[in-house]
C-alpha cells in the first residue's frame, strides 16, 4: 500500500541516520532526496546559507513557518544557542506527525516547539501563549502566497523589532514576487538576495534576507 513521501522519508531516517545526531540526519534526507525522491527540504546548497545566517544571528527566538518533515527544524536546532527555541508551524497534521519524529530522532527536540496549525490563526496568539516580545530571525518556508500576508500580520502583531530578520526560501522557484516586491520596496526592510539552486537541482532559486528597520 502507497505510504507517502514524508513517511519514506522518516523510515529511511530511522535506517540510516544516527539517533541523537542531528547532522546526520540531515545528511540522510539530503542524500535519500537528491538520489532516491526530491522532497520540498531547503536542501544542503540553500542549508548553508541559512545555516550561515542562523550562526551570524545566534536568535534567542526564531519562528520557522512551514515544517514539512522538518529537516530545516533539525538543521536550525542543531546551531541554536542554549536556552534558545525554534517554534515551527506546520497545519498539515500527517506532516506534523513525521516532523516530531524526525526532530526527535535528531535528538533536537529540546529546542523545538512544533505548533499544528495555521499561521495565520497562531501568529496573533504568539505573544500570549509563548511569552514572546518579538522573534530576532523567520525561515519563511511555507506556501509562497502566504509569505506577504504572514509578514505583515507579523509587523501588526508587533512580533518584528528594529533588527529582527526574515530569511525566505523559493524567492525564484517556485516564486513569492509579491513578497520580494514589498520587502525590497519598502523602507522599512534592507534586503539581500542570496542566489543559489532549487534544493537537489540546477535550476537557479535563492533565498532573501531582509533586515526589518522597524
Ligand atoms: O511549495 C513549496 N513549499 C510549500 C511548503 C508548505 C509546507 O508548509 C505547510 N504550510 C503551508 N502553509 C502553512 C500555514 N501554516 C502552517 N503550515 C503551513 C504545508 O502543510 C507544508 O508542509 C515548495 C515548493 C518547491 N518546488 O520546487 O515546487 C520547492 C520548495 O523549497 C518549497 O518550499
Ligand atoms: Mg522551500
Amino acid at each position: 500500500y502507497g505510504s507517502t513521501r514524508p513517511e519514506r522519508i522518516l523510515a529511511e531516517v530511522k535506517r540510516k541516520a544516527t539517533r541523537g545526531d542531528a547532522r546526520s540526519v540531515v545528511d540522510t534526507i539530503d542524500q535519500y532526496c537528491r538520489h532516491q525522491e526530491w522532497a520540498m527540504n531547503v536542501g544542503d546548497e540553500k542549508g548553508t546559507i541559512l545555516d550561515s545566517i542562523v550562526c551570524e544571528v545566534k536568535p534567542m527566538a526564531m519562528l520557522e513557518l512551514g515544517t514539512y518533515c522538518g529537516y530545516s527544524a533539525v538543521r536550525i536546532a542543531s546551531l541554536l544557542p542554549p536556552n534558545s527555541r525554534l517554534i515551527t508551524m506546520e497545519f498539515n497534521p500527517v506532516f506534523a506527525a513525521i516532523a516530531r519524529q524526525v526532530i526527535a530522532w535528531a535528538g533536537v527536540e529540546d529546542k523545538v516547539v512544533l505548533i499544528e496549525g495555521p499561521s495565520g490563526d497562531w501568529i496573533p496568539k504568539m505573544k500570549k501563549e509563548f511569552g514572546l516580545t518579538s522573534f530576532d530571525l523567520v525561515f519563511l518556508d511555507h506556501w509562497k502566497d502566504c509569505y506577504l500576508p504572514d509578514t505583515k500580520l507579523m509587523e501588526e502583531c508587533g512580533l518584528l523589532r528594529t533588527g529582527s530578520i526574515l530569511v525566505a526560501d523559493n524567492v525564484i522557484c517556485p516564486g513569492a514576487p509579491d513578497y520580494l516586491e514589498y520587502v525590497r520596496g519598502s523602507p522599512r526592510y534592507e534586503s539581500k538576495y542570496f542566489r543559489s539552486h532549487l534544493e537537489y537541482t540546477r535550476v537557479e532559486d535563492g533565498i532573501e534576507k531582509s533586515v526589518f528597520l522597524g
